[in-house]
């Protein structure tokens, strides 16, 4: 239905245009090439440099949330030659349209990882692994995400500075947090916590169910606020803000690549996959890069620095397979040692609860079979708006704070949608999660299709950690993922918590006009539990443990007087020169939020970080609005 619809959706493009005014189309044409309009489009696709130098300034490797921006930023500054490889390819009109964002997993533009099988979590999952998404194109994860924008809790990142990071305070992260931004809710625009008139458009989508109402609504009944979760305090109820532009998705490439596409001193290689890092073992400088490109090898130099932007899973593999890393897991496999650092430890996600669903009586939620493909598509086509432009399915979100949190500093987020595993009659959400047909036949398949909606409950910040280690030193295969979700079992009893206020939730008298219900067919593994029992609620939780796709960690950030810091506050790897990491893996705790802003604003910080040292007294930070 999705594909029809596309094919759909791109005819419509050209019926629309052609129609019945057929006439203005060679003048169009004409002005269009007069113009040289598809040059100059600032939205047009970056250029997929061909001929390489065989040096540059700054090579930065992975164009994803945090790289792109560190490209672009870094290429403002005239005379810096700037190189961006990326594995990956373009986006495109598939990736444009925001209700898709779960159509993009598992295709050619996803890594497709998938965690090893612990025991304690993912059990409803095939073969006991959760699946991993991971964004292999140009703007990364940013181009497979649900476009949830969320900064996370002041808190986090006053941590960040106590942990013996200068600068990355709340005060000093809010200035790139607003320099990317360009909100265009006016409601938000005045408040001293967001910015206009930067690269990223942020916004609510133009859709919306009257389910979402009712979820803020119902927070307000049960004590907390209907504000800005982005704002002067988090814990409250919200209809979520995204990047998203006219009601298409904007992923980083989008907000910050594409600008820059005609800029004679950025290149960027699409599916250039690397392999290693060139480190002379005499000075341990990084001097630069090994890739594949078409199937060929070839090495570029750069005379500055490098910049790993690989993201959370493979920004360590690279490192590993360049011999920084774990001296006794490396050196096993035959790498020679160069800084002996703690790289792929301190893995931390946000893991949630997957499959919480209650029914309704009416016709308000999400079924894929109800919606009309002609008229959805008109809709989103030429006027950007309707269900095609809804957050990856998400509308609302809460912050909320169980026994065991406080509520300056929520421990639980909710995520609500308008929809659930039934909602598309077992056509595509099962298999991106991955859940066994036992699971799905048997709990989901007798309501498929019917009216429901969600909440996904998250635990903000888990205590337990897991691991990212090679599994070979081919470059090419999967490194070893282990989510280790539920290692401490703190995480499990505050998300049992969670489990249990959402329910309340579902239950408040906004609600009651819609006969909402809590879905009751017990999951098949968990029948030995009274359902609705703290016991039935942890089995539910092990079995769809469901990743909200937020690997962070694997490269900490800290002092020089942590033994498992792998970067220092300025990014820069200790004990090799030349070389820092600028993505989501520096965070030495995982924020309290959605990570996509959090990673933007890494690249930001870290791009300015860059000016500094080389640029010195010459370099002062822009006024932003
Ligand atoms: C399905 C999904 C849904 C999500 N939903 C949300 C959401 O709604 N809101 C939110 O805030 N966050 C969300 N996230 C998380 C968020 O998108 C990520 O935290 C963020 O994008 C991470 O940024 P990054 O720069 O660290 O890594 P990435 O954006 O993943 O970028 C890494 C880049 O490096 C490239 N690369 C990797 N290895 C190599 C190599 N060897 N050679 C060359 N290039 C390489 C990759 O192809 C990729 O382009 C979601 C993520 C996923 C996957």
């Amino acid at each position: 239905m999705v594909l029809e619809t596309l094919v759909v959706s791109t005819a419509l493009k050209t019926v629309s245009i052609v129609g019945n005014t057929l006439w203005v189309i060679p003048l169009l044409l004409a002005g269009l090439v007069y113009h040289n309009y598809n040059k100059f489009d600032p939205e047009a696709y970056p250029i997929d440099q061909k001929n390489l130098y065989k040096e540059y300034d700054f090579i930065v490797i992975g164009g994803g949330s945090a790289g792109a921006v560190v490209a672009a930023r870094l290429s403002e500054v005239p005379h810096w030659k700037v190189l961006l490889l990326e594995a990956g390819p373009d986006e495109n009109e598939i990736t444009d349209v925001p209700s898709l964002a779960a159509y993009l997993q598992l295709s050619e533009l996803d890594w497709a990882y998938k965690t090893e099988p612990t025991g304690r979590a993912c059990l409803g999952m095939k073969n006991g692994r959760c699946n991993w998404p991971r964004g292999k194109v140009l703007g990364g994860s940013s181009v497979l995400n649900y476009m949830l924008y969320v900064r996370g809790n002041k808190n986090d990142y006053d941590l960040w500075e106590k942990l013996g990071n200068p600068g990355w305070d709340y005060e000093n992260v809010l200035y790139y947090f607003k320099k990317s931004e360009d909100n265009r809710n006016p409601y938000l625009q005045k408040t001293p916590y967001h910015g206009t008139g930067g690269y990223l458009t942020v916004q609510e989508s133009p859709w919306r169910t009257p389910l979402v109402v009712a979820f803020v609504q119902a927070g307000n009944e049960m004590g907390y606020p209907i504000r800005d979760i982005n704002g002067a305090e988090q814990a409250g109820f919200m209809i979520a803000q995204g990047t998203i532009r006219r009601g298409q998705r904007c992923s980083t490439a989008k907000g910050f690549l594409r600008p820059a596409r005609l800029r004679r001193n950025l290149h960027i290689a699409l599916n250039a996959h690397v392999t290693r890092l060139l480190i002379s073992p005499h000075t341990k400088r990084a001097f630069g890069v090994e890739f594949y490109r078409h199937g060929r090898r070839q090495v570029i130099t750069a005379r500055r620095e490098i910049v790993l932007s690989a993201g959370s899973i493979n920004s360590p593999q690279i490192l590993m397979l360049s011999g920084i890393g774990p001296k006794e897991h490396i050196s096993k496999l035959g790498i020679p040692v160069i800084s002996d650092l703690r790289v792929g430890d301190n893995l931390q996600d946000h893991v949630g609860m997957g499959g919480l669903t209650f029914l309704v009586d009416k016709p308000i939620s999400i079924v894929q079979d109800r919606f009309e493909a002609f008229p959805m598509t008109m809709q989103y086509v030429m006027n950007e708006k309707g269900p095609m432009t809804t957050l990856g399915g998400v509308e609302g979100l809460g912050f909320i704070n169980t026994i065991y949190g406080n509520r300056s500093w929520p421990d639980i987020q909710f995520h609500m949608a308008p929809a659930s595993i039934n909602s598309d009659g077992g056509r595509k959400v099962r298999t991106v999660l991955g859940i066994t047909d036992n699971l799905y036949n048997t709990v989901y398949k007798p309501i498929a299709n019917r009216d429901a909606w969600t909440i996904m409950p998250l635990l903000l910040r888990p205590r337990s950690r897991g691991t990212v280690r090679l599994r070979t030193k081919n470059p090419f295969h999967y490194p070893i993922i282990d989510a280790n979700y539920f290692a401490d079992s703190f995480d499990i009893k505050t998300l049992v918590e969670g489990a249990k206020f959402a329910v309340k939730l579902s239950q408040s008298r906004v609600f009651k006009q819609f006969g909402s219900r809590i879905h009751t067919i017990p999951f098949p593994n968990c029948r030995n539990h009274t359902f609705g029992s703290d016991k039935y609620w942890e089995c539910h939780i092990r079995t769809i443990s469901m990743t909200i796709y937020h690997p962070v960690g694997t490269c900490k950030m800290g002092p020089e007087t942590d033994s498992t810091a792998v970067v220092d506050p300025r990014l820069r790897v200790y004990g090799v020169g030349g070389l820092r990491v600028i993505d989501a893996s520096i965070m030495p705790t995982i924020p309290s939020g959605n990570t996509n802003a959090p990673a933007i604003m890494v690249g930001e910080k870290g791009a300015d970080l860059i000016k500094e040292d080389w640029l010195g007294e010459n370099y002062r930070r822009p006024k932003i609005g």
